[in-house]
Parts: structure tokens; sequence; C-alpha cells
């Protein structure tokens, strides 16, 4: 009857559908389907035999229906699971019926016929379901009812733990076990049922997963967050709390955030704790690849989308809120969440094709999560993939890894920046034409020099440097040919310095030279040295060598003293000036020459030995 009743749904959206693809789908849909419950048609459950059975999930031991009409008593379920053709056969570790459903009746039974005393514990392992209850029958007579969910005070329930549990030694014999669940979230029911060491095991090994888990997710988002804080780039503050919620949803979905900080505030609650946790990291998620991506320089549309999404579903889920709309809002944030998986993809893609750097590894992270999202998803679905712990846990594994991955993003994103960083001030220090000092490069080299001499007495000197008559130069073989000179000129002089001395570009065809320890008659000395360097330089032009000359001024301090005073910081000015106006009278003098500014304020003419 189910079967004939889902096909014919099927067949209808088949119809209704006029996409080949949708077809496609619902034809394989509905054969996997037909498979399944044929089946599940064949298959007897069997029991629990506590010789054999230590530790596993029953999904594939249980019979399940739902209730129609009005809440069943215990003799009225009894009396519907003797009916075989209204209840079906669990063909699955985990028994998935869907959001907002009609509560579940479930049966399976225990055979202790070895005489085990060990006693056993039943833990149904989704934290989100409201009301459970559980009764043992053995030979017609209840032995035990245990009521407990996360509709229930913590206190009450038959276990201080996370999910719906109990433990309970099972009498040799066998022993029906009924269970009644009613829950306004998803009915996803896997149940574990283990020797009380089995389980215990299990709680261990599930603590030192999730310790790994958080701790990684934690320092992350935290490390994130001071990033965030003292470089106040919006990525960082965006995936730290991409992170913080997606370890908060994990925290909350898994029932540990609930028994530790939430556990007496009801079910409600916590059900709207969870779907708002949820859109939580999905928005922050969203809003970091954009940033990360630049979705919206490379794809304006798709970017205009995912901000109307991360608004319009928070503000209905809100609405919904206010309304107490619980199945509404919830369905609102699975969809964001499903979203969420497909827009990270087509984002990648995006900046994929705009050429962005790590969009290949965004690509290659957001799909591995999604795999392992439709891993999970289909396991608790009870579509396709078995569920285990493994496949259970894949959406955590998946996500981690994905977490992970971005970080290395924003590490090599930083790591960029600073390098671009480093670049813009290098060129800001830069002549763009000759590749030596401008002046603020040489403000900034010479400023501690400076300060050294200064503090400890010692002496320095300027020389400023003009090329002769350049506008000919220009003028006859072209600005280009002007430019070629300056280069060479700029390359001659750097590299005819001395080691500690300080060149730039001082303006147009002029340069200057800082010498630190150098009294004006040594820095004449040098002066000269380039001044016959420079002479001497041929750059050829189309084939042709040409030649240039400069005129130069030279300033500096004799016994740490100039312009009568003691050397100071201010001198620099100063010198730079005396210098200028030594320059001045070497172009008047007829060029080509070396001015040196006299501590006294005279100006003479340095005249190598050679010259
Ligand atoms: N090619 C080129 N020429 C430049 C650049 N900067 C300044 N100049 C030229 O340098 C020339 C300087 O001319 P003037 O100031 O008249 O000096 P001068 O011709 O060298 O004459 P004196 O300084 O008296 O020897 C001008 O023609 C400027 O256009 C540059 O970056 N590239």
């Amino acid at each position: 009857m189910f079967l004939i009743t889902h096909l014919k749904k099927s067949l209808q959206i088949l119809q209704q559908s006029s996409s080949a693809f949708t077809g496609i789908f619902f034809n394989v849909y509905c054969y996997i389907f037909t498979l399944i419950l044929c089946f599940n048609s064949v298959v007897q459950a069997k029991q629990i035999e506590l010789g054999e059975f230590r530790s596993g999930t029953v999904g594939k031991y249980i019979e399940y229906f739902q209730e129609t009409d009005q809440k069943l008593t215990l003799e009225q379920a009894k009396i519907h699971f003797a009916k075989p053709n209204k209840v079906k056969q669990g063909n699955n570790n985990s028994i998935s019926l869907g959001i907002g459903v009609k509560p579940v009746w479930m049966k399976f039974s225990v055979s202790n016929s070895d005489d085990v005393q060990s006693p056993y514990r039943l833990a149904i392992e989704t934290p989100w379901l409201d009301y459970i209850d559980t009764w043992l029958v053995n030979d017609h007579k209840i032995s035990r009812h245990i009521i407990g969910g996360d509709g229930i005070a913590f206190e009450q329930r038959p276990m201080p733990y996370r999910f719906y549990a109990f433990e309970h030694q099972f009498p040799i014999g066998v022993t029906d076990v009924y269970i009644r669940i009613e829950s306004k979230g998803p009915l996803a029911v896997p149940i574990h049922f283990s020797n009380k060491e089995e389980a215990i095991k299990r709680d261990i090994s599930a603590a030192y997963e999730y310790g790994i888990l958080y701790g990684i997710l934690f320092a992350l988002a935290l490390y994130n967050l001071v990033l965030f804080i003292f470089i106040k780039q919006k990525e960082y503050g965006l995936y730290s709390l991409y992170l913080f919620g997606f370890a908060l949803n994990s925290l909350s979905y898994t029932g540990q955030l609930h028994t530790i900080f939430t556990y007496n505030i009801g079910p409600l609650f916590q059900d709207w704790l969870d779907i708002f946790l949820m859109i939580t990291y999905s928005i922050a998620g969203l809003h970091f690849a954009r940033a990360l991506l630049k979705t919206q320089q490379d794809a304006p549309k798709l970017d205009k989308f995912v901000t109307k999404i991360t608004l319009i579903v928070p503000l209905a889920m809100l609405a919904g809120l206010l309304f107490q709309q619980l199945i509404f809002s919830m369905a609102l944030s699975f969809l964001l969440n499903t979203s969420f998986v497909i827009l990270f993809i087509a984002m990648g893609v995006c900046a994929l094709n705009a050429n962005r750097p790590f969009a290949k590894i965004f690509l290659f992270s957001s799909v591995t999560a999604a795999v392992c999202i439709t891993i999970s998803t289909l396991a608790v679905a009870g579509i396709l993939i078995p569920y285990n712990d493994f496949t259970f846990k894949a959406i955590e594994i998946g996500m981690t890894f994905e977490a992970f991955l971005l970080a290395v993003i924003l590490a090599k994103q930083f790591r960029m920046a600073k390098m671009d960083k480093l670049v813009a001030e290098s060129y800001a220090r830069t002549d763009a034409l000759t590749g030596i000092n401008n002046r603020r490069g040489f403000q900034e080299a010479t400023y501690s020099a400076w300060h050294s001499i200064a503090r400890t007495g010692r002496d320095a000197s300027i020389v400023l440097i003009d090329l002769d008559s350049f506008k000919q130069v220009n003028d006859k073989f072209g600005h280009d040919a002007g430019d070629t000179i300056l280069r060479t000129v700029a390359t001659c002089i750097a590299t005819t310095i001395r080691k500690a001395d300080i060149t730039a570009r001082w303006g147009g065809e002029e340069f200057i030279i800082f010498l630190p320890e150098t009294p004006q008659d040594q820095a004449a000395v040098q002066a000269e040295r380039v001044r016959v360097a420079i002479e001497k330089l041929q750059t050829y032009i189309n084939s042709t060598p040409l030649t240039v000359t400069a005129s130069f001024g030279v300033a500096g301090s004799e016994h740490n003293r100039f312009n009568n005073t003691e050397l100071s910081v201010n001198a620099f000015e100063q010198m730079v000036k005396a210098a200028d106006e030594a320059l001045y009278l070497a172009k008047n003098n007829g060029k080509n020459r070396i001015i040196i500014s006299q501590a006294d304020g005279q100006l003479t003419q340095h005249l190598p030995k050679t010259h």
C-alpha cells in the first residue's frame, strides 16, 4: 500500500516536471525505492541475541509504524504490531522519517539465552528528540517504563547524558522493547545498543574525538578573532564567526551544549537554538567567501543573491519564531544550509573563472565538505549510504578539513598582503626611472645615520650633482635618450660611491650623495671620483656613444663643526642649502667642476692633483 502511494506520488511529480533531468532523477529514485521496499517486505525482524551482540546499531532488528490520529497506549500499539501488514521493517542502522512527522512506535526483541550477566545500554543518539518512552516487556508484563527525551527536565532523565539512554540487566528469556518517540525536529532515530563496557569505551573515544575537533575549531576561531581585532580585515572576523558558529552548531546538534548549559530550558528552546546556530555559520561562511573571493566584482548577480538570501531567510525565520512556526523556520534553515554548500561551490567556480588566487584550493575544500555533508545527510536519511559512526561524523570531518584549508588560504593571503605592502613601500622609496632612492627613500635611509653622527660627534658631508646642459641632450637626441643617460649616470654614481655612502635622485637631472663619517675635504675627493666616472661614461644611443659631464657642490663638517656650530641633526638642511649654493657657483664657473662650501661660508673650487 505504502509502495503504491509512494510510486503514485513520484509519478505525479514526474508528470508535472518538464525537465529531462528531473525525469531521470525520479526514475532512478522510484527504482531504488522499489528495491528497498521489496527487500524490506521479505526480511523479517530478528531477535538480538545477547550472547552474540556486544555493540552496534539495532535499526535492522526493528519493526515500526507511525501513529495516524490519536496517541496510542502500549496495549493499542501491541495490537498494531501484531498485524504484519501494518508495520515496516527497519532496513538501515538508523530509522529516518522526516521533519515534523507523526510520533513513531518501534519494537525489537532481546533474547538472553546464555545468561549474559552484563548490563546493556540503549542510547538513542539523536539529542533533539523531545519525548521518548520505552517499555520493557517480559512475559506480557511491563518490567520497566523509561521516560526521557529533551522535553524532560535533566534530573528526571534516565541517565545524565546528552542522549536519551538507559542501562538494563536483561533477564534470561526474551524481552520485548517498545519505544514511542514524539518530536518536532527531524525524526532520525539511530539506536545504539551495547554492553556497559563497550558503551563506556565508546564514550571515552567520543570524548577524545570531540575534544580534538573542538580544540582545533576553537583555537582557529580565536586566532582569527585576534587577527581581526588587530588587523581589522573583515575576512578574519567572518572566518572566526564561521568557525565559532560551526563549533557551537555541532555542540548543539550533538547534544553537548544542551547537556552542559541549557539542559532545563525545554525542547522548544533547544530546537530554536539549533536552527539559529545552523544558519549563523552558513551566513558567516557565505559572507566570508564573498569577501575572500571578491565575488562582488567577479559575479555581481551571484553576490546579490547571496546577500539577499542571507538577509531574507533569517528574517523569515524570526517571523516564524514570532508566530511560533517551528517547522516553517526549520525548513528555512535546512534550505539555507543546503544552499550554503551549493553557493560555496558556485562562488568557487566564479572565482576560478576570474583567475582569483586561492580559487582552486577554495573549490577543492568546498567540494570535499559538500561530499561529506551529503554522506552524513544520506546516511541519516537512510538513502544509499549506510548509517555508522563514520558516515554520521563525515559532516564534521569534512567541515574541519574545509576550515583547515580556509585557514591555509587566509595565511597565504596574509603573506601576499605583506609582500604587496613591502613592494608598495619599496616603490614609494624608489625613483621609477633610475631605480635608486628618491627623496623620500633618501631621507629614510639617512635618518638613523645622521642621528648617530650628531650624537657621537663625527663628521658628515653632502654632495649635490647636476648634469651639465642636459636640456641640449634632450633637445638633440630626444627625451628617451635623456632618460637612458639619466639611468646610466645613476648606476655610475651608485657603483662609484663607497658602501656606506647613500645616493638618490634629488630632482630632474640632479643627484645627491650623503657621506657619513666624512669631513668635507674627503667628500670633495669622493666627488672628484664620481665626476671623473661620469665624464668617462659612454651611453650608446642608436649605436652612437654619448658623454655627459656634471657639476658638483660639496658641503660638509670639519672636526664635527659646520657653519661654526656643532654638527646637529638640523645641520642636514643647512648642508644641502650650502651644497646647492656651491653647485650654482660650479655651474657659473664653467660646469664640470666641484665647488666646496667652506666652514666660514666661503666657496672654493676643489682642484684635484690630476685636474
Ligand atoms: N629625459 C629627461 N629629461 C629630464 C628629466 N627631468 C628633467 N629633465 C630635463 O633636464 C633639463 C634640465 O634643463 P635645465 O634646468 O635648463 O638645465 P641644463 O640644460 O642641464 O643646464 P645646466 O643645468 O645649466 O647645465 C630639462 O630639459 C628637463 O626637461 C627626465 O626625467 N628625463
